[in-house]
């Protein structure tokens, strides 16, 4: 689904050459969850940002259900991401013009993969019946974030991303949210990839790795 081989990344600061990622190795099969923890500053944005094509890497190798992306142009890499990618980040990301139905279909769409059955499915198992019309701003942050996962899973990707997806919310709705998420993850059978600062968070996903100057620890969850 996911595989990552030995990746490099260097940026440019004005301090100087700053090397973040050194030799990743990495795979992830279908229906499998990952944590990724690491320190502030370890490089998990960076690493989540390469695995989705937002960025490139210096060296290595990055496919996604067999198209490696370093292949690929841009415009084709923002295709695949459109097709197989779900993105959900700490900051929801909603598009405050739109409703929670509009907000909903608008990956599918620009996708072209709306289907309204799985639509309707999702909006009801997001617990947002009713509020079709609602704006974003209308919504607590636990409902925006149920509703940027439900936008992110309404293409049915093969790959989850999540950066922190419940960084931003009390502990309570964290709960609501995560649990759901996983939920979803394993009725769509797609891969999860989460970074996440919590171990409580990280807790229920399959396996759990640390980013760790540079390179990735395998730890058992
Ligand atoms: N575009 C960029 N240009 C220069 N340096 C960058 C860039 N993006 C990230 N960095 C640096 O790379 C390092 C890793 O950043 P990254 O955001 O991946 O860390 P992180 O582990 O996600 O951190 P946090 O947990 O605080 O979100 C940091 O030192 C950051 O300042």
């Amino acid at each position: 689904m996911l595989a990552l081989q030995q990746i490099h990344k260097t940026f440019s600061t004005p301090q100087g050459e700053l090397p973040v990622l050194n030799g990743i190795d990495l795979t992830l099969q279908q229906g499998e969850s990952l944590a990724l923890m690491g320190e502030s500053g370890s490089g998990k944005s960076t690493l989540l940002h390469l695995a989705a094509g937002l960025d490139v890497p210096d060296k290595g190798e990055i496919s996604i259900d067999g198209q490696v992306l370093s292949s690929l142009d841009e415009p084709a890499r923002a295709k695949l991401r459109r097709q197989y990618l779900g993105l959900v980040f700490q900051q929801f990301h909603l598009v405050p013009s739109l409703n929670v139905i509009d907000n909903l279909r608008l990956q599918a769409r620009l996708a072209g993969r709306e289907d309204s059955e799985w639509t309707a499915h999702l909006l009801a198992r997001l617990g947002l019946s009713g509020r079709e019309t609602y704006y974003p701003e209308q919504l607590s942050g636990g409902q925006q974030q149920r509703l940027a996962i439900g936008r992110a899973l309404a293409v049915r990707p093969s790959l989850l991303l999540a950066d922190e997806p419940t960084g931003n919310l009390d502990e309570q709705s964290a709960d609501t949210v995560l649990a759901l998420l996983l939920e979803l993850v394993k009725e769509t059978r797609c891969a999860l990839l989460m970074v996440t600062h919590s171990a409580r968070v990280a807790a229920p996903l399959n396996r759990l790795v640390r980013l760790h100057l540079g390179r990735l620890e395998d730890h058992c969850s």
